[in-house]
């Protein structure tokens, strides 16, 4: 689904990423986590095409989307919750998950999304700005999965909230991963990351530096947060 060879990325003359290779397959959640400055935003940036210093592949699908601009890539199936939730603060809960454009058959129907969602069908009519965090972070995905994107691209999306509401997001991510999308979770909380994740990535600076399955991710869990430095 998700195929990223050789990538690489500058700011100016510093080079953040150095030939990363990243890849998801349909119905596959993998997590990335790295060190601050590791290069887990830079990378973010070149996937969804508003970093211009890069080179490398990006496929997804099949199809060659490097050099492919922003809206475009979104059109292709490119979906991105991103990390500070970017919610309509004048819009209610509905009116938010009635903007995103539909860029898929697999675009999620308002009932769906509320079946999945109770918190946000209790709270339809409520404006934005009156949203907890969590409210917001579920809101933030389903605006995503309203558009039928077939990769979802999550930036942080445990960061700050309660166990209840991560342990909910948890129980999303797998019901997105059922449906045949796939995920690429950005994620420094190691023990979440481990319960929704079939694969994860070490980043540091700009490089992959592991490669592990779930399995061997729990085992070292002790030395991945060392590593991470938390
Ligand atoms: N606007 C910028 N100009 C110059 N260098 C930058 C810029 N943004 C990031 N960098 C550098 O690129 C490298 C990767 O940064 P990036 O923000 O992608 O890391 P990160 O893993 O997302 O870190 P964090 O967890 O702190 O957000 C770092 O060395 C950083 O200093």
């Amino acid at each position: 689904m998700l195929e990223v060879t050789g990538l690489t990325a500058w700011y100016g003359q510093a080079q953040a990423l150095h030939g990363v290779d990243v890849r998801v397959d349909e119905g596959e959640v993998v997590s990335l986590a790295g060190r601050n400055g590791a290069g887990k935003t830079t990378l973010v940036r070149c996937l969804i095409g508003l970093h211009g210093q890069a080179g490398g592949a990006v496929r997804l699908h099949g199809r060659d989307i490097t050099g492919m601009p922003a809206h475009r890539r979104a059109r292709a199936g490119m979906g991105w919750v991103q990390d500070d939730r970017g919610i309509y603060a004048s819009l209610t809960v509905e009116e938010n998950l009635l903007l995103p454009p539909k860029v898929s058959d697999r675009a999620w129907t308002l009932p769906q999304v509320y079946d999945a969602f109770p918190m946000l069908a209790e709270r339809r009519k409520a404006p934005g700005t009156t949203l907890s965090g969590g409210e917001q972070q579920m809101l933030a995905i389903a605006r995503v999965l309203r558009t039928g994107a077939r990769l979802l691209l999550m930036d942080e999306p445990s960061e700050g909230l309660a166990p209840v509401v991560v342990a909910r997001i948890g129980a999303i991510i797998r019901e997105i991963k059922a449906t045949g999308a796939g995920v690429l979770l950005i994620e420094q909380n190691v023990k979440f990351a481990a319960t929704v994740a079939d694969r994860h990535y070490l980043l540091s600076q700009g490089r992959i530096v592991e490669t592990l399955d779930n399995d061997e991710f729990r085992r070292r869990e002790g030395d991945l947060l060392k590593h991470l430095g938390i």
